[in-house]
């Protein structure tokens, strides 16, 4: 079955406004700045050119700097030591609790309705890592999963590509939004995808596939001289990662970005965690792939059905967003240190999510 054209793709190159950062630093300049269109008079326009990309760089690196965890691995606190023993932890956690510890609570307003399980995949299912093909999942957490999907629907929202997220959790019966959402794939049987074959559900920036080819190509040639710096295509998006770069380069990395970006005006950077990605400029996210999927597999009744959502990353925030929104499910954070978030609960790690998911298929078990 294929869906991918059946419902509204919101492409939106009018908002195309600040085509480099978008998201990031809109907040600096409307998109005439960028384009050279409005310099003051009297001034020299290669001057203020020089000045805008300034701030655009330092915009960026402000960003990567705000996004990098004190500590790497975003482990905010050394082996023997407990976020407990951090008095801003024990007060953000008084705000976004602990999911395990509200558990009950949890499933007391779930009987009687459906869960819908949505799960990010990095810092979520897989420890964080240096290097981004080695991020495995756990074979249990993949029965914690598999599980989990035996009794909820179930779908993987990832920025990785569905080819790569899928090879790691290597779990049919799932749903797939890689991309940031952008590409929403299953091979679950109810969908009469042939035998091993996947379908196609939705694809909104179908018609960005050639231009994040030639981004990708052209970033991994611009950054091939940064020591630690690599670039991963992810199909509708591409995350230059700079977790093994040495401080002092992020400013050559953002500067290289940067200028490559300059070429492609419909796409933006957002930030995630040691990583910039580049992707298209649509109104599309995490939080619309997962209104999608909720529609399309006729979840969509807010009172009856009751959306669980974890994740880690900022990008997972609009998920949070939209079941905040929509007052119904649970957004799950998982971190270590207080954060700004839409979540109404947290989870310190993946060994946690693991426990919640292991929890979830137990409590469904008992009350079947
Ligand atoms: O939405 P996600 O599934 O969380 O994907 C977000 C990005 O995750 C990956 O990068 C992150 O994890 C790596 C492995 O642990 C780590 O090395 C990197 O620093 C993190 O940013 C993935 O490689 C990216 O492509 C995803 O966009």
């Amino acid at each position: 079955m294929d869906m991918s054209t059946s419902s509204p793709v919101i492409t939106d190159p009018v908002s195309i406004s600040p085509p480099l950062l978008g998201s990031l630093t809109s907040n600096l300049m409307p998109f005439s700045v960028m384009s050279g269109g409005c310099s003051s008079p009297g001034m020299n326009v290669s001057a203020s050119r020089r000045t805008i990309e300034e701030v655009l760089v330092n915009g960026l690196l402000d960003a990567m700097k705000s996004s990098s965890p004190r500590k790497k691995h975003n482990l905010a606190f050394s082996p023997g030591d407990s976020p407990d023993e951090d008095p801003a932890y024990t007060a953000w956690m008084s705000k976004c609790p602990s999911a395990l510890t509200f558990f009950k609570q949890i499933v007391a307003n779930a009987q009687g309705r459906k869960i819908a399980v949505f799960l990010d995949y990095d810092g979520t299912l897989s420890p964080i890592v240096d290097d981004p093909d080695k991020a495995f999942m756990s074979p249990a957490m993949r029965a914690a999963v598999r599980n989990v999907a035996k009794y909820f629907p179930t779908a993987i929202v990832s920025g990785r590509s569905c080819k790569k997220v899928s090879e790691f959790v290597k779990l049919k019966e799932l749903y797939y939004a890689g991309s940031h959402g952008m590409d929403i794939v299953t091979s679950a049987a109810e969908h009469n995808t042939e035998k091993g074959k996947e379908a196609n559900l939705f694809q909104p920036a179908f018609e960005f596939l050639p231009m994040i080819d030639e981004v990708s190509k052209s970033l991994l040639e611009a950054t091939s001289g940064i020591e630690g710096a690599n670039v991963e295509n992810n199909k509708f998006c591409v995350s230059v990662h700079y977790r093994n770069v040495a401080e002092k380069d992020w400013e050559v990395v953002a500067r290289l970005v940067n200028e490559v970006l300059e070429a492609f005006p419909r796409l933006k950077v957002t930030n995630g965690r040691m990583v910039l990605e580049v992707r298209p400029v649509i109104d599309w996210d995490k939080g619309k792939a997962v209104e999608f999927l909720l529609q399309s597999l006729g979840l969509n009744d807010s009172e009856n059905v009751i959306p669980i959502y974890i994740g880690d990353d900022r990008t997972d925030e609009d998920a949070f967003k939209v079941l905040r929104e929509r007052n119904c499910g649970y957004g799950i954070l998982v971190s270590q240190v207080p954060k700004d978030t839409e979540a109404l609960y947290s989870l310190r790690d993946p060994s946690e999510v693991m426990g919640f998911l292991n929890a979830l298929v137990r409590w469904k078990k008992h009350s079947l």
